[in-house]
């Protein structure tokens, strides 16, 4: 199949505040505004930015757990809202979530073999031989031991509990697994062995991961490119070493900036970003992040800047960085990049190997 495996197209989401009875204007939420990229089989996108930003909300929307306000979500050129009944369920079998809480997530009262083997179940009836195999095939996947199938989430740690759902989003053989802060609860040496079993599966299977999270660390060691949000929108999309090595938009400067540094060598810069993200209930005007940026110009404050393609591939939305007047007659679109750029990512699993001890 030709073009990339997701799609997203001006994916936008507002959450009405009150039900606005004998108000025209309802107050909205803009959790996401405008949002596009895309994702090629195989390939890790990762979604960062800080808390609010919309990143779990974009989750849920791939996923189709709430309806977008506007834009549209292709799997394979083909757009999921206007699947009926039987397509949407072969839908769901190619893409599968992980998520944040591996103890809420699971429920308490199965097995750790009938959690794993429950999402196949809901297509079609296995003999008990069947489940077992399954479950030992998908928990020995996961790095975990068969005789772990008879267990209880809560005789389990948070590790195995996370490979436990990560077993359960492979059971259906999926295309695309949506992880949302899938390792932020784990200690960092247990993140490190998730994020290598990730990668690990991704190599043998060729999953692509929509990768959410805020720890840049996570994100430089797994993703191929990076999305960055601030207040509902993207404001660079670029290739993981790139972005890192050369941050282009004053937001994701900063907060690569103020992230805590694992190599000693790097400097840490002083946090540049100040004030508080603000409401996106009544955001600024213009550039979002106008408020806070030290490069900010009146242009910033009155026209919110379109995501401009840069020389490298990556996307920018700054009107100082990425000044529009540079753009080509075509529209930027987060997400598109040339072939040779997705055919050639850095190896992150390479990458991740060398920083683990
Ligand atoms: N169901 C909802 N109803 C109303 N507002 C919501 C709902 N879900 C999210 N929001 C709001 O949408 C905005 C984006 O939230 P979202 O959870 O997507 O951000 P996030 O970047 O994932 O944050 P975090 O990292 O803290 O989870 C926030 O202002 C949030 O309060």
């Amino acid at each position: 199949m030709n073009g990339p495996l997701l799609k997203v197209e001006n994916l936008t989401k507002h959450y009405p505040l009150g039900t606005g009875f004998l108000k025209k204007t309802i107050p909205v939420i803009r959790a996401v505004e405008d949002v596009s990229f895309s994702v090629e089989a195989g390939e890790t996108l990762c979604i960062v930015g800080e808390s609010g930003c919309g990143k779990s909300t974009v989750a849920r929307l791939l996923m189709r757990l709430v309806e977008p306000t506007g834009g549209r979500v292709l799997i394979d050129g083909t757009d999921i809202a206007g699947l009926k009944k039987h397509a949407l369920h072969a839908w769901r079998r190619r893409m599968q979530m992980v998520f944040q809480d591996p103890y809420s997530s699971l429920n308490p009262r199965l097995t750790a073999g009938q959690i794993i083997t429950e999402p196949v179940e809901n297509f079609e009836r296995l003999s008990r031989k069947q489940r077992n195999a399954l479950a030992a095939d998908l928990l020995q996947k996961v790095g975990m031991s068969p005789e772990m199938m008879h267990r209880l989430p809560s005789e389990l740690s948070g590790g195995q509990r996370q490979r436990l759902g990560i077993a359960r989003a492979l059971a259906l053989q999926p295309s695309l697994i949506i992880a949302d802060e899938a390792v932020s609860a784990l200690d960092v040496s247990v993140q490190a062995q998730i994020l290598n079993l990730l990668l690990d599966l991704q190599q043998q299977l060729g999953i692509a991961f929509v990768f959410i999270s805020h720890d840049l660390s996570v994100v430089e060691h797994i993703g191929h490119r990076v999305a960055v949000m601030y207040l509902g929108r993207i404001v660079e999309l670029a290739q993981c070493e790139a972005l890192f090595a050369k941050p282009v938009h004053p937001y994701t400067e900063a907060l690569i900036a103020a992230a805590p540094v694992p190599d000693p060598t790097r400097a840490r810069l002083e946090a540049p970003v100040e004030g508080e993200v603000p409401s996106p209930i009544n955001p600024p005007s213009g550039c979002a992040f106008h408020p806070r940026c030290p490069l900010a110009v009146e242009r910033c404050r009155m026209e919110v800047p379109p995501l401009v393609p840069m020389a490298d591939g990556r996307v920018v939305a700054c009107h100082v960085r990425a000044p529009a007047t540079d753009v080509p007659a075509q529209p930027a679109e987060a997400g598109d990049h040339s072939p040779d750029q997705v055919a050639q990512p850095h190896d992150p699993v390479q990458r991740y190997r060398k920083t683990q001890v």
